[in-house]
């Protein structure tokens, strides 16, 4: 089974890595939609993965570094790239959803990214 929650936060970026001209460069905004998966077998006695309640908790203490700032400033965050970012999420949630699955992060409404851990 695998249950997921969706947040969302408004921020500023700009990217420092495109080619010169790329209108990435530029500072910029996003309404940024995250989800974060978890992933695992169902309790039988309470009948549920893991408590919705609880996947907002552990994302919280994110969304406050993240909502209404400047992700370039935010720790690890240099080249807050849509990938770049998915990796700084789950590094940080990894430690209290040890079943977490996948990170998915959507700059804009057609694009976005998905990670599920490992080194790509
Ligand atoms: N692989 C990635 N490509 C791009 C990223 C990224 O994080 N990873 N980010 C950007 C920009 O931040 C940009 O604001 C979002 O890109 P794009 O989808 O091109 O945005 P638009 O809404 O402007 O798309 P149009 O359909 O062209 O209007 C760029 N690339």
């Amino acid at each position: 089974m695998e249950i997921f929650r969706e947040f969302t936060f408004e921020a500023a970026h700009h990217l420092p890595n495109v080619p010169e001209g790329h209108k990435c460069s530029r500072l910029h905004g996003h309404s940024y939609r995250i989800r974060v998966h978890v992933a695992g077998d169902v309790d039988p006695d309470d009948g549920w993965l893991m408590d919705f309640g609880d996947l907002k908790a552990a994302f919280q203490p994110l969304h406050d570094q993240l909502d209404h700032h400047y992700l370039n400033e935010v720790e690890g965050l240099k080249n807050p790239t849509s990938e770049n970012l998915a990796r700084w999420i789950w590094e940080r949630l990894a430690d209290s959803l040890p079943r977490l699955s996948a990170v998915q992060v959507r700059e804009t409404c057609t694009s976005g990214c998905i990670y599920r851990g490992g080194t790509a």
